[in-house]
This record gives structure tokens, C-alpha cells and sequence, in this order.
């Protein structure tokens, strides 16, 4: 038998068990870009009408995975999502220090799901020691607000003022989305890189509805397009166009569920479901 040579990828994150976002938007991405998925689970949420509750996993049960992922031969990218408290922040950061291959971190330090936001303290030491050994990060708008001094993210200037503050800690490229969140009829993000700033425009999307799952679908299809060899640039425009397919193809789970889960193999798999 010849040894199959799909490229390994791993998504250090939260399960979502509604599958809008976390590890479960990270696996379905990684399979449609043709990447093998490998997870470490920082943390179990549970999202009902009224909650967003988040269980973590202990710190020894992550480390034991990263030991274990540690094995793999040829990694090719990894990606960071929800961490819960500061040991698995330090824990991660050890992880990555160890590693040289693209990083992409989505710092989610709030969730459109419900109220979860993390502390001051967690984030002070989130943003100076975990964010600078990433690649790329992919901040939201209330992520933003939440990492800079920019507490109003209204325009293009805005955005370009965060991503100045992000860089300035030695991020080299910064993406922050914006989304549904900022008014217009384009869904706009700006990406910094040591290059100058890059505007990406799609089309909103007209949702009746949240929509869950967006911001972990981005960050994951980045991480698997470096991890496919493609630029910086060829990655970011790759997963804004797979975002979006996601996002137009997104699953209602109910009348008594707020909100849709992104389809990241909807696009593909629409026509034979109709
Ligand atoms: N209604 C929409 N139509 C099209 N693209 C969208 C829409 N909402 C968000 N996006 C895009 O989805 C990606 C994830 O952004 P966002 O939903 O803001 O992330 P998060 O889930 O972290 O809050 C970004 O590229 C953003 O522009
Ligand atoms: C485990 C986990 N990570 C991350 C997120 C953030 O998801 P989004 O892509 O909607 O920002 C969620 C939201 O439900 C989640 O449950």
C-alpha cells in the first residue's frame, strides 16, 4: 500500500455542540479543503435559548493530547480557538513555541452565542503572550474592542487603527472582521500585514437570523489554505469565498434555537439534498 500523503492539520478548541461553531466547524472545513483534522478539546460548550455555558476540559487531559499530537509526523498548520482559563493559555503557548508551521489563532474572547466574555486579567495576558506566536489572527468586532484601546469600531479608519494596535505587539498580519456587525451592505475585513492594508468585500448576506459558526469556519479554512502551501493573501481570499458559501448554505436547527449553523459542505452537497 503507498503511504498516503494527505496533510495533517490541528484545531486546538472548544466542541460546539450545536456544530455552528468550535472543533465541529473546524473538521467539517479541514475535510472539504482535503486536509486530515486532528483536535486537542480545550472545553465543552453547551448553547440553549437562554446560555451559553462553557465546561473546560483540565489542564492535564489538554497536555496529554498535545503529547500525543506531539507524535504526528509532518503537521502542516495548526489553529487556536476557544481557550477557557490562563493554564491552557500557558500550556498552548509552550505548544506552539515548539512549533514551526503556520498558526492561526481566532481569539475568541466573546461569543455572539450568549454573554461569555472573558476577564480583563485573561485577556491582558492572552493578548501579550499567546496572540504573538501566531501567524495570523482573526479578531471579530466586540474581540476587537476587546484587545485594543479602539472601543468604538464604526468605519474603515476604526478598523484600520486596531489592526495598527494588534501589529504593534508583533502579530505580523492581523485580520479583523467585520462582518455582520458593521453597518453597510458589504460584509467588510481589513487585513494588515507588513505589506500595507487589504480591504475584503463580499456581499452581506441577507440572515434573518444569527449566525453561528462564521468566525471558526474563517480562521480554520485560513489554517488549512497555509497549510495547502498558498500565500498569505491566496489563503485569505480562498476562506472569505468559503465562508460565505458556508454562511448562504447554513442549517436552521429549530423554531425553540436562536440562529443558523454555518454548512461549511453545503455548497457541494446542496443539490444533492434538495
Ligand atoms: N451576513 C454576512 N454575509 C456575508 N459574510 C458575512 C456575514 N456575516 C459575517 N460574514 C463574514 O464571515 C466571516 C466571519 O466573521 P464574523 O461572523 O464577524 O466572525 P465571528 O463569528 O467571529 O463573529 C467574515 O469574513 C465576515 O465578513
Ligand atoms: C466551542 C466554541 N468555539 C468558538 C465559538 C465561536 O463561534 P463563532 O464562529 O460563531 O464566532 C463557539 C460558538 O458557539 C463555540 O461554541
Amino acid at each position: 500500500m503507498t503511504k498516503n500523503q494527505t496533510p495533517k492539520i490541528l484545531t486546538i478548541a472548544g466542541s460546539d455542540s450545536l456544530a455552528g461553531g468550535g472543533l465541529q466547524a473546524d473538521l467539517a472545513t479541514f475535510n472539504e479543503y482535503g486536509l486530515f483534522g486532528l483536535t486537542a478539546i480545550t472545553s465543552i460548550a453547551t448553547i440553549t435559548t437562554t446560555d451559553f455555558k462553557v465546561f473546560p476540559v483540565d489542564t492535564d487531559v489538554l497536555a496529554t493530547q498535545l503529547d500525543s499530537i506531539r507524535l504526528v509526523d509532518q503537521l502542516a498548520a495548526v489553529k487556536v480557538g476557544l481557550l477557557v482559563n490562563l493554564d491552557q493559555v500557558k500550556l498552548v503557548s509552550d505548544f506552539l513555541k515548539q512549533l514551526d508551521l503556520p498558526i492561526v489563532i481566532d481569539p475568541v474572547l466573546a461569543v455572539k452565542e450568549g454573554d461569555y466574555q472573558q476577564q480583563e486579567a485573561f485577556i491582558d495576558f492572552y493578548r501579550i503572550n499567546l496572540l504573538p506566536l501566531a501567524d495570523i489572527i482573526t479578531p471579530n468586532l466586540s474581540e476587537a474592542q476587546l484587545l485594543t484601546d479602539v472601543k468604538n469600531i464604526n468605519s474603515r479608519e476604526d478598523l484600520i487603527a486596531v489592526n495598527q494596535q494588534l501589529q504593534a505587539l508583533g502579530i505580523a498580519n492581523v485580520f479583523t472582521k467585520g462582518g455582520q456587525r458593521l453597518a453597510g451592505e458589504m460584509a467588510l475585513d481589513l487585513w494588515s500585514s507588513p505589506q500595507g492594508n487589504h480591504f475584503f468585500e463580499k456581499p452581506k448576506l441577507d440572515l434573518l437570523t444569527d449566525i453561528n459558526g462564521s468566525g471558526c469556519t474563517l480562521s480554520a479554512a485560513v489554517a488549512a489554505g497555509l497549510a495547502q502551501g498558498l500565500s498569505m493573501e491566496e489563503a485569505l481570499r480562498s476562506a472569505k469565498d468559503f465562508v460565505w458559501a458556508a454562511i448562504n448554505h447554513s442549517v436552521n436547527l429549530g423554531d425553540q434555537l436562536d440562529g443558523n449553523s454555518v454548512w461549511p459542505a453545503g455548497q457541494r452537497l446542496v443539490n444533492k439534498t434538495q
